[in-house]
């Protein structure tokens, strides 16, 4: 079965939603004050306080520096998705398991992280992450799929999610804008039911 992500939780309504409705792994932007999903390390502690422990907590961060890294660490994350730059030098040396996320211009690079242990799964997202914007999936069609998780992500929502599966067979599908309320105060219950169910149906 197709695993989930939700991505982009900030506050204790968007938990209580994720805790019913229980995805695989659930996303918190740390370290990016740009993005209006942007949470506080205090705020970071206190959500993954009320998260099921049963779901995976991701931080997702861009281009992160050691002390970033370090501080992912000691607040317990299960992962951290690491969007922009980093030296191959941080990245072997992060103790939290990485989730690389890559824009589907940068596909050549993969054989650069494949090999690095303690990258867990690599994720692909549209150019600019978080904007709801899709891409050309067939772009990752021959991708190999046993070494890594593959995420895919960038404009998916529960009225497209089964046909990106069905074309990319990835390991997990990961949303943040198709799920969010309209005034972006946070995510949507309805819609994440939807995303889930439509992920997890998905042939
Ligand atoms: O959400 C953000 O604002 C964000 C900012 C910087 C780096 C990553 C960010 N989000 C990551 C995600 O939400 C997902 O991994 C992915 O990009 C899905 O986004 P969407 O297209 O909005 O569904």
């Amino acid at each position: 079965m197709t695993k989930v992500k939700i991505c982009g939780l900030k506050n204790p309504t968007d938990i209580k939603c994720i805790n019913t409705l229980s995805p695989d792994f659930a996303g918190f932007v740390m370290f990016f004050e740009k993005s209006h999903r942007n949470i506080s390390v205090q705020t970071a502690q206190e959500l993954l306080a009320l998260l099921d422990k049963n779901i995976k907590s991701v931080a997702v961060t861009v281009s992160p520096t050691e002390e970033q890294l370090e501080q992912i660490h000691t607040l317990g994350f299960d992962y951290v998705q690491i969007h922009g730059k980093i030296s191959e030098k941080l990245l072997s040396e992060c103790k939290t398991p990485v989730i690389r996320a890559i824009n589907v211009s940068g596909i050549e690079s993969i054989g650069d992280i494949e090999n690095l242990d303690n990258v867990k799964g690599i994720l692909f997202d549209s150019a600019v992450p978080g904007s709801g914007k899709s891409f050309d999936w067939s772009m990752l069609e021959k991708l190999p799929k046993n070494k890594k998780m593959l995420f895919l992500a960038g404009g998916l929502t529960a009225d497209n999610v089964a046909k990106a599966v069905a074309q990319v067979r990835p390991f997990a599908v990961d949303v943040s804008s198709g799920v969010e309320l309209a005034d972006k105060s946070g995510k949507d219950f309805e819609l994440v039911r939807a995303f889930i169910e439509n992920a997890r149906n998905s042939k």
